[in-house]
This record gives structure tokens, C-alpha cells and sequence, in this order.
């Protein structure tokens, strides 16, 4: 009998010749992760100082700073010296400080590789899926072991398939096709298991598309989102000069799967997720004309190069709405970079948009963006609970950072596609 992605990447690092779903493995960690919020402050470094005050493999930890930068208190910054002075004590040379979402620049720094095991202290971490990895967000007291052992045990997840096929229509995107899935599976229809997404219609994604949807997997509760990893993954490593230390996994074709879910996407057309739950779903035409304050393009789902390109192929020569914000924030600083020396943030920035620096801080409501009551915000971002960004009694919409871009253009959700 076949197996799947994560049957062959779990019984690899479990150093057993094969894996099935149910089974329950201790595993090898690859890379641990942890971020400013959920990292060592949280009785993290408590408990080591009880048990043993050192990392199993220094060269396996990662540490970023990327929730609280740039600090907006004094409590933030706190937490952010906290986190740095503890990764240099330790000896994790892997510390980065506002480069941007942990996410992207686990992807960036090549951390995140095929065939390999990468938990983190962060619920978006099954992003690195879009390069083939198990990747996994744990808690706290998951990584204390792990980072005393190297090792933590895991049940080996059945996996659900996702199945795009056809041709994106232009000012569709990959938000969409991850929207549109969530909707469909639900909040919690994936609990546990692992999502698969195949088909050409992910294999023609960019990868900054592909993370867009991987990284959205645990809002059905899956415990990892994957991708078989194909040559844009292999030269986008190359890229960054890594060229060995991963094993391209695929799934067998007779692999067994618990369900299978298939989705035209020649077919799709914008949709957004209401409030207040990421599988709230329904087209973008449904909620047309709805009056925005804020639109947001940044965070590790809908912050990248290709996210703000596209925000500027509609933005380009137009204005934002006289009284709506829109905010941009680059998910990293070499994203930042790439898009100033392209020219893509002064089309952004002609248009009205203020680019504010790679962080985590408005998606997450922790210092900047923040929603008023009756405010609605129109979001590339990958969650809209209650009170995500400020006031219990606003809104957000989560959407493609070209309906954003759209939204921002007339103050009120719009379909990109009239812009283009
Ligand atoms: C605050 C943090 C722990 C949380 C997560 O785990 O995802 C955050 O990054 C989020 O996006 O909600
Ligand atoms: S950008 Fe948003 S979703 Fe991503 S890690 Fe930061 S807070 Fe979480």
C-alpha cells in the first residue's frame, strides 16, 4: 500500500523504515522555532534553568522576534531583549530581530526544507509545507522537550487531499483558492490531519502563492498543509544556495487518503471570509458595497512580493479613498527591499498606501492598524476573530491582496477584476 507525504516524512525522522497513519512516532526535530510571543519567556527559560539550562543542537534552534517589533511599549521591548539576550546566552546563533513574520523568514533563511521536520511555537508554521516539509505549530511546553531533547512524539495525522485543477482566472488568487477550501472543509474539518493540496492549479502557483494557501491550513485545524516539492522548490533553494540536505517527498499514487475534495478553479471568483470566522466564506460579490476604514496587505500569508505586485498592478496610476488607511507591510526585509528597488512600494506609496515596516503588529492587532468600533477592515491576512485587530465591534474581511487593493480604491468591497 502506498504512502502519503506525511507518513514518509514522519517515519524518516522517526528513523523507522515505515510509517502509517494512527501510528504514534518519537521524532526528530529538524528545526525548532520559536517567535517573541510564544518563545522562551513563556516558562520556557523557567523550567530549562529546573531541568537542564542548554538547547539539544544549537544549530536546530531558531529564535525570531517578530510579533513585538518594533516594540510599541516599554513591556515589548522587555519581551524582545528578553528573547534576543536568552538566544545569545544560549548560543542560538539563529536569532533574527525584526526581519519580519517568523514564517518568512524560516522560508527565507532556509530553514524550512523538503523531507525534513520543522516545529514552531506559532499556529501558522504548517506554511513550510509549500516546500515539502512536516511543519507544525506546537505549544510551549511541546518545545520545552523538544529543545532538552531534540525530539517530541507525534501521531501520525491521516491526510485529506485537495484537489485544483484549471486555469486561474486573472484577478483570482491563491487566497482565494485557500478561502474558498477553508469555507468548504471548515474551521475545524480538518482537526488533526494533514491537507494535501495537488493538482496543476497548485502546481502552476508561484511559491509565494503556494504559502499563501499551506499557511492557512491550520485554519481547518489541519496539523500540517503540504505540497509535493517540484522544481520551483528545488531552484528556489538553489537560489539561496542550498542545493542537499532534504528529500523530495511525494505521496504514492496509491497512497490512502481519509478525503478528497476537488475544486475547478477556472471556475472561482473572489471570495472573502466575513466576520467573524476564517470559514465564514462567500463571494466577493455577495458582500459588494461593503463600506471599509481600513485595508491591510502584509503578514506571512498575504505579505509577500507577489501579494505586493499584484496590489500595485491595481493601484497603479489610482488613489485610495479619501478616510480609508491602507497599510502595507512587507512580510520581510528582503521583500521590503526587492519591492522599493522594483518600484513597487512608490506605486503603492502614489496611490496613497503608507508602508509601515515587515511585522507581525496589525494582523495581529499588537501595536499599529487598529480598528475602532463600527470600523471594517478589508484584510490580506489570514484571521478576522473578534477583536484581531482592536475593537470588539469592528469588522474584518479577509481577501486577496488584489481585492484589498480594489477595496481601498472605492472604500468599499470591490472586485478587483473592474480594475483590470
Ligand atoms: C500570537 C501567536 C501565538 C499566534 C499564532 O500562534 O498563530 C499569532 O501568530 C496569530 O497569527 O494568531
Ligand atoms: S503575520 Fe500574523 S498570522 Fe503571521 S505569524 Fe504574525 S501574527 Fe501570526
Amino acid at each position: 500500500m502506498g504512502k502519503t507525504m506525511s507518513e514518509k516524512i514522519l517515519a524518516k525522522a522517526a528513523g523507522v523504515p515505515t510509517a502509517t497513519a494512527g501510528d504514534i512516532l518519537w521524532v526528530n526535530v529538524d528545526k525548532a522555532m520559536m517567535d517573541d510571543i510564544l518563545g522562551p519567556r513563556v516558562e520556557i527559560a523557567e523550567k530549562m534553568k529546573e531541568i537542564k539550562d542548554e538547547v539539544w543542537d544549537r544549530d536546530k534552534v531558531v529564535i525570531i522576534s517578530d510579533h513585538y517589533t518594533p516594540p510599541a511599549t516599554i513591556k515589548q521591548a522587555e519581551i524582545v531583549k528578553f528573547t534576543r539576550d536568552w538566544a545569545k546566552t544560549h548560543g542560538v546563533a539563529n536569532y533574527y530581530e525584526f526581519i519580519g513574520p517568523c514564517h518568512q523568514v524560516m522560508v527565507e533563511y532556509g530553514h524550512v526544507l523538503p523531507g525534513t521536520v520543522v516545529l514552531g511555537t506559532d499556529s501558522h508554521t504548517c506554511m513550510g509545507g509549500a516546500l515539502g516539509a512536516f511543519a507544525s505549530g506546537v505549544g510551549s511546553t511541546e518545545m520545552l522537550g523538544i529543545l532538552l531533547t531534540g525530539k517530541t512524539w507525534l501521531r501520525v495525522p491521516e491526510t485529506i487531499k485537495v484537489e485544483w485543477t484549471g486555469r486561474l482566472p486573472d484577478g483570482v488568487m491563491a487566497k482565494d483558492m485557500s478561502l474558498k477550501t477553508i469555507g468548504t472543509i471548515g474551521h475545524a474539518g480538518a482537526t488533526y490531519k494533514a491537507v494535501e493540496y495537488v493538482g496543476d492549479a497548485i502546481t502552476n502557483l508561484c511559491l509565494d502563492e503556494r504559502m499563501a494557501i499551506t499557511n492557512m491550513a491550520v485554519e481547518m485545524g489541519a496539523k500540517a498543509g503540504l505540497m509535493a516539492p517540484d522544481t520551483k522548490v528545488v531552484e528556489y533553494l538553489k537560489a539561496r544556495g542550498i542545493t542537499e540536505g532534504y528529500t523530495l517527498f511525494a505521496s504514492d499514487s496509491d497512497a490512502v487518503f481519509c478525503a478528497t475534495y476537488r475544486f475547478d478553479a477556472s471556475e472561482l471568483e473572489p471570495v472573502v471570509a466575513c466576520p467573524h470566522e476564517v470559514d465564514n466564506v462567500t463571494e466577493l460579490s455577495n458582500v459588494k458595497g461593503q463600506v471599509i476604514h481600513q485595508a491591510y496587505i502584509g503578514s506571512c500569508t498575504g505579505g509577500r512580493y507577489n501579494d505586493l505586485a499584484a496590489a500595485a498592478r491595481v493601484l497603479k496610476g489610482r488613489k485610495v479613498a479619501n478616510g480609508v488607511r491602507l497599510l502595507v507591510s512587507p512580510a520581510s526585509h528582503e521583500i521590503w527591499r526587492q519591492a522599493a528597488a522594483d518600484g513597487i512600494l512608490s506605486i503603492l506609496a502614489e496611490a496613497g498606501a503608507i508602508i509601515l515596516a515587515p511585522t507581525c503588529g496589525v494582523c495581529v492587532g499588537l501595536h499599529s492598524g487598529l480598528l475602532a468600533d463600527g470600523e471594517y477592515c478589508i484584510s490580506s491576512t489570514n484571521r478576522n476573530f473578534i477583536g484581531r485587530m482592536g475593537s470588539k465591534n469592528a469588522g474584518i474581511y479577509l481577501a486577496s491582496p488584489m481585492a484589498v487593493a480594489a477595496s481601498a480604491i472605492t472604500g468599499v468591497i470591490t472586485d478587483p477584476r473592474e480594475f483590470l
